[in-house]
This record gives structure tokens, C-alpha cells and sequence, in this order.
């Protein structure tokens, strides 16, 4: 008998429509009928991927926030802070910028570890101020990330192995920016999706042909019932 790999999925750019924005709905069967665990791990605030998995139905396995926030179905784990993220911020408004979500900022209501910037902000200036609090600021294509340099999705994705029985060798990984880098690094096999960002292309063990969705629907038809 043959079974799936476990799989390691970003979101933004790897899940979404090959047009662009969305979740591309063809992804939710193949997701739910998959025959190993499936974690989720994006830089997107921990409710947003817990509610994917429960929107496609699978079993909660995340890892949030590039790595801040860790879910392994049993316990949760914080691997920084947000204060720092929050310093480097204020000082950003104070100096006369917007962190362009709106009074409301759903992007940032929920995040507990890091700062989501609108990609449509003056960059060097946060750039500046983080560097001036220890912080880095990376560009996902989707928001800079104003965070701690220490937690990456490789490293939630150890925790998750540490935890459960999830054999990262035996992971398939999927991803298209340099918040998928030390995703690539940590799994058995790394695919860029066409639309990925250079440096996580040269991370991967392989470029797709696909761009986004499609690249990430062309993986799971050949690795599936591989292991
Ligand atoms: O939150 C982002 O900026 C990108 O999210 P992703 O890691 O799921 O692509
Ligand atoms: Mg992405």
C-alpha cells in the first residue's frame, strides 16, 4: 500500500488563484482527502491558517506568523514577542507614517508576535528604525514583516516535529518568498511555485513551471501515494 507525504503549505502566492488574490477553491478536496498531515505555515496572524484548516476541514497543524506562533494540535508555542515589532511601529506613526490597514487593521489585531506593514509604506524608513531595535523587516510580496530575526517557519516546523510524529525528511514543502527559505531548508523536498521571489527559487529543489495554485495542484498530483 502507498500513502501521501505529510505536506508543508504556505499560503499567499502558493494557494491562491493562479490570477492572483484568493484561495483557489480546487485546492480544499485534495487537501481534505489527503492521507498524511498537512501544516499549514504562513506569515499570516495564527486565526487566519487555524480557519483555513477548518474551512478545508483537516486538523489544525500551524505554524503562524513566520514561525512566532506554532500549533501543533495540542499545545501552543510563542517564540517571540510583539512588544519589540510594536516599538519599531510606533516610532514609524510617529514619524509621520501609516501601517495602511485602516483604524480597524485586521491584519494586525490578532498577531501576537510581529508588525504587518502595507507594502504601498515607505519601506526604508521602517527598515531604519527596525534595524535600530535588533529587528528585521522582510518583504513577502503580500506585507513587510517587521520581526524578531530569531523564529522562521523552519524553526516552528522542528517544534511541530518534536511534537508529533510527523518525519520532516518525509515532508513535501510548497512556497514562493524568502519566508519559505528555512521551510525549504528544514523539509525532505522544496518546490517554488513559478511566481516565487529569486531567493526562494534558488532555495527550492525545484522550480514549477505553474505559477501559484496550479504549481501547488502539479505537486500534489505527482507526489501523491509516493511514500
Ligand atoms: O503574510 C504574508 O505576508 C504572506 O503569507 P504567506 O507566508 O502565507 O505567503
Ligand atoms: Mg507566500
Amino acid at each position: 500500500m502507498t500513502a501521501d507525504p505529510p505536506l508543508v503549505l504556505d499560503v499567499d502566492g502558493t494557494l491562491t488563484r493562479p490570477q492572483g488574490w484568493g484561495i483557489d477553491p480546487r485546492v480544499f478536496d485534495p487537501l481534505r482527502e489527503w492521507d498524511a498531515p498537512v501544516v499549514i505555515a504562513t506569515g499570516k496572524a495564527f486565526p487566519y491558517p487555524v480557519a483555513l484548516c477548518h474551512f478545508i476541514g483537516i486538523p489544525e497543524l500551524v505554524v503562524a506568523e513566520n514561525g512566532g506562533v506554532v500549533y501543533t494540535g495540542d499545545d501552543v508555542f510563542f517564540t517571540a514577542d510583539r512588544e519589540a515589532a510594536q516599538a519599531v511601529t510606533e516610532e514609524y506613526r510617529a514619524a509621520g507614517y501609516d501601517l495602511g490597514w485602516g483604524n480597524e487593521d485586521t491584519v494586525n489585531r490578532w498577531r501576537e508576535t510581529e508588525i504587518a506593514v502595507n507594502l504601498e509604506q515607505p519601506l526604508e524608513p521602517l527598515r531604519e528604525i527596525a534595524a535600530k531595535h535588533g529587528l528585521e523587516v522582510i518583504d513577502t510580496g503580500y506585507a513587510y514583516h517587521v520581526k524578531d530575526t530569531n523564529p522562521s517557519k523552519g524553526a516552528g516546523l522542528e517544534t511541530i516535529a518534536e511534537q508529533t510524529s510527523i518525519d520532516l525528511e518525509d515532508c513535501v514543502a510548497i512556497g514562493d518568498s524568502v519566508n519559505d527559505v528555512s521551510t525549504f531548508e528544514a523539509v525532505g523536498r522544496g518546490f517554488a511555485v513559478n511566481n516565487a521571489d529569486e531567493v526562494a527559487k534558488a532555495a527550492a529543489d525545484e522550480v514549477l513551471e505553474e505559477v501559484r495554485a496550479d504549481g501547488t495542484l502539479a505537486v500534489l498530483e505527482r507526489v501523491r501515494g509516493t511514500r
